[in-house]
């Protein structure tokens, strides 16, 4: 029976972020106290029958394969969109018209047009609220990371330095929505540049105000295309059921990108995002350097924080390594979790951020900025601005793309 302090839940989308969230949904409230709760009221996707078999192992209350019912249902008060890119615009857009706060997955859109009518449309629904699962954000070393900018300890800004490498698309992976232009406007440069422009955005609190020599490449032109059977089997782990000779068709995004920015604060910062980074399963680093210090982060080793003092008399300066595992030392969302030195993982980045989210519902503080769809709509903007570059082979101003 629903409670009044229960937020009703649509989860469109039940595959790799249909689990990731449903597994934030299902937890959330045992580690965190909150003022409202989420009720996992009804998931939406294609496949009924993989559909019910998601629902009952994860506990969605009910199933529908019509999306445009789960988001009218008049118990939903959060709809999660965890679609392909192409979809984002019109399930959110939907959503927001119905009265609802939506959760949508990164990129915010496949392309900057349909990101901007989602702006818009958030801007219309005044009460309803955004957010975008940029799930680094609250993974505790990145934010903590963030606090150490706060609270002065870099000082001035002089370089950033972002990598996402994954390996997962060499030509053994076939044609999945991932590869095709319509369905996720980019390839490497959405899915994993994402992430770390957004990512390097919310450490450094600063804003990427030019973007130049962008690079975008796709290596392998042709994939196998994925026939209904094979569907179901294949995934990021490549292959699936395969015909002999598979039917091959055309992969219209980037496999890799690279680029360069400046920032306003005055940093230069360096970008590279790709999925043929041989040997790289999810290389996400960020290394941030200031007058005052300097911290490196890298996914592989997501509980640890490296931190170079400069302020240090020199006989004392070096790169230490902390474990941030500490919350009563301050480490972000690690207190709601296991006594210290029994760090988190993936998945609890997500968990962390719907805690924030259903606490933001509710009118509370948070302790950092969770993306609204205007905070993720500038991070579109850089991606933007590096598709304009790498066409023209130029500089482009975030001023010239709106
Ligand atoms: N924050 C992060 O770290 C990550 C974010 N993402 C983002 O999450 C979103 C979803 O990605 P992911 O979960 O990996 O995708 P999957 O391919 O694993 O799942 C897509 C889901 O959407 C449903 N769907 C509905 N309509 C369509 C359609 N026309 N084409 C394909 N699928 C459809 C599918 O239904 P059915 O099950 O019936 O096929 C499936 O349940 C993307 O925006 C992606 O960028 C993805 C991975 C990590
Ligand atoms: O955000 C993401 C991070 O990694 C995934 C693959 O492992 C991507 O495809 C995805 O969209």
């Amino acid at each position: 029976m629903a409670r009044s302090s229960d937020l009703g839940v649509a989860l469109l989308g039940s595959k790799f972020m249909g689990k990731a969230h449903s597994n934030a949904y299902l937890n959330v409230a045992k580690f965190f106290s909150l003022p409202l709760n989420p009720r996992m009221l009804i998931a939406a996707a294609r496949d009924p029958k993989d559909l019910r078999a998601f629902a009952k192992r994860w506990g969605w209350e009910r199933t529908t394969t019509d999306w445009r019912e789960a988001v009218a249902d008049p118990e939903v008060g959060l709809v999660d969109v965890s679609t392909p890119n192409h979809l984002h615009a019109d399930q959110s857009i939907a959503a927001l018209e119905a009265g609802k706060h939506v959760a949508c997955e990164k990129p915010l859109a496949g392309t900057l047009d349909d990101a901007r009518v989602m702006l818009e449309a958030a801007r219309k629904a005044r009460k309803c609220k955004t957010f975008v699962w940029f799930n680094y954000r609250r993974v505790p070393a990145v934010a903590f990371a963030r606090h150490l900018v706060e609270r002065g300890k870099l000082g001035r800004i002089y370089h950033v330095r972002c990598v996402y490498k994954q390996d997962w698309g060499g030509p053994e992976t076939p044609l999945l929505w991932r590869f095709r232009g319509k369905d996720a406007g980019s390839g490497a440069l959405g899915d994993l540049g994402a992430h770390i422009i957004d990512a390097s955005r919310f450490i450094t609190c600063d804003e990427i105000t030019e973007v130049t020599g962008a690079m975008m490449e796709t290596f392998i032109k042709e994939r196998a295309i994925v026939d209904d059977v094979a569907s179901k089997a294949a995934s990021l782990k490549g292959g699936g059921k395969r015909k002999r000779k598979p039917k091959m068709g055309r992969s219209t995004v980037d496999d890799a990108c690279v680029f360069t920015a400046r920032f306003k604060g005055g940093a230069i910062a360096t970008f590279e995002a790709t999925r043929l980074s041989t040997g790289d399963k999810n290389g996400n680093r960020i290394e941030i350097h200031g007058e005052k210090g300097a911290v490196r982060f890298g996914f592989n080793r997501m509980n640890e924080l490296e931190w170079y003092d400069n302020t240090l008399e020199a006989g004392l300066q070096g790169w230490s390594t902390i474990d941030v595992t500490d919350g009563s030392a301050g480490h972000p969302y690690v207190g709601n979790w296991w006594p210290v030195g029994h760090g988190l993982g993936y998945e609890h980045g997500f968990v962390n951020q719907l805690a924030d989210t259903c606490r933001a519902i509710a009118g509370k503080k948070v302790s950092a900025p969770i993306p609204d769809f205007a905070d993720a709509y500038m991070t579109q903007r850089v991606m933007e601005a590096v598709v304009l570059s790498a066409k023209h082979r130029s500089a482009v101003k975030l001023s010239e793309v709106k």
